[in-house]
């Protein structure tokens, strides 16, 4: 056998017998580590990198991750925001432990959280859940050891995170998030609640070219001007509402308003404010930003691991469709009093009117 290694790997037979087999022992044990943690990797059932399966006492449950109905990430998504790394960085980086998130990106969908995710990425002090986990809504049974499972390993005073924003309109998932600590800090994205229901339509479409228009759909009776409430996509953008909901178990500062349209605007002046709310040194700064003409969008000039340029996928910055300017305001004038309260309940105006 160690003959034939020896022929195999071409060692040096000049060599004294004893460094030889040193030689042979040192490959073999490198070899075998190599396959320990490539198979830890690989074969460990991920369902999205970084993502671990349920263990197999889970109840079956829906798919977690991409290919799910209504999911908001795609697997594009999932593939730029890759949080375990390759096998072998795991290997040299497997110091840690994996933490329940102290911090969650709660909404809204559309509002640019996965923006906002991936620009925190960037701190050195923050581990982050690339997918959506959909513990708080989807996968509740599933238990705290699972969710715990999914999370990045952390170091001694790195925050753990993930971003699910179907929580913000979930009703159960104020009262679970505090079960599991009161202490969260929880943080939304918002966006005028009129072009974040164009850009929930505008996903729609992408997925099924067949359904009715965005006017069709906004009204229950189009003469009488009624407005569908009972579509997600108008039904989301009351904030207001839904953030009565959170306030019975969470203080108001607890929570972090950041505004989808400035962070777009000034990325760097919004990711200030959250750094400062989740107790980060101010180190994500205009430095860490380019605009990309291209994209429309401002990018990172190095994506978290990479020393690569990143903008986000096709899926985040899609064009909208020309929705009739009648609607549109019929919908402004529908949202202003919800969008009033939601200012007076934040202390924030995000100038939506
Ligand atoms: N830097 C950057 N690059 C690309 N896109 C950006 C960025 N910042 C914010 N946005 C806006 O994010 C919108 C998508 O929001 P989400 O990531 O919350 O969507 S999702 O709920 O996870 O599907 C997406 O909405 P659409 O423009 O309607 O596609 C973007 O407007």
């Amino acid at each position: 056998m160690g003959q034939r290694l020896n022929r195999c790997l071409d060692v040096p037979v000049a060599l004294p017998p004893l460094r030889r087999r040193l030689l042979l022992l040192f490959i073999m044990l490198f070899l075998w580590l190599y396959m320990f943690y490539s198979c830890a990797g690989s074969c460990a059932g991920l369902t999205a990198r970084g993502s671990p399966a349920p263990p197999r006492a889970a109840p079956p449950l829906p798919p977690l991750l991409p290919g799910d109905p209504g999911e908001e990430s795609s697997l594009e998504e999932q593939r730029a925001a890759p949080d375990a790394g390759s096998p072998l960085s795991s290997f040299f980086n497997g110091s840690g432990t994996k933490r329940l998130p102290q911090a969650i990106i709660i909404g809204v969908k559309k509002g640019g959280t996965r923006a906002l995710l991936e620009f925190l990425r960037v701190h050195p002090d923050v581990r982050a859940v690339g997918a959506e986990p959909h513990f708080f809504d989807r996968n509740y049974e599933r238990g705290l050891a699972w969710y715990r499972e999914l999370m990045p390993k952390t170091l001694e005073g790195q925050i753990t995170m993930e971003k699910t924003p179907s929580y913000f309109v979930t009703k159960e998932a104020p009262a679970r998030i505090s079960s599991m600590s009161k202490g969260t800090k929880l943080i939304v994205v918002v966006r005028d609640p009129v072009t974040r229901a164009i850009s929930d339509y505008t996903q729609t479409l992408s997925k099924k070219p067949d359904i009715p228009t965005f006017e069709s759909l906004t009204f229950k009776n189009r003469t009488t001007g009624l407005i569908d409430t009972s579509w997600s996509a108008i039904q989301i953008g009351i904030y207001a509402k839904h953030l009565e909901n959170w306030l019975l178990y969470f203080p108001i500062g607890q929570i972090l308003f950041v505004s989808g349209e400035r962070l777009i605007s000034d990325p760097a002046g919004e990711l200030g404010r959250v750094q400062d709310f989740l107790g980060l040194k101010r180190i994500i700064t205009d430095k860490h930003f380019y605009f990309n003409k291209t994209k429309g969008f401002p990018c990172l000039k190095k994506a978290e691991g990479s020393s690569k340029p990143h903008c986000l996928g096709k899926t985040k910055g899609r064009t909208h469709p020309d929705i009739d300017q009648e609607v549109v305001q019929r919908l402004r004038d529908f949202y202003r009093p919800f969008n009033m309260k939601f200012y007076q309940m934040t202390g924030q105006d995000f100038g939506w009117d």
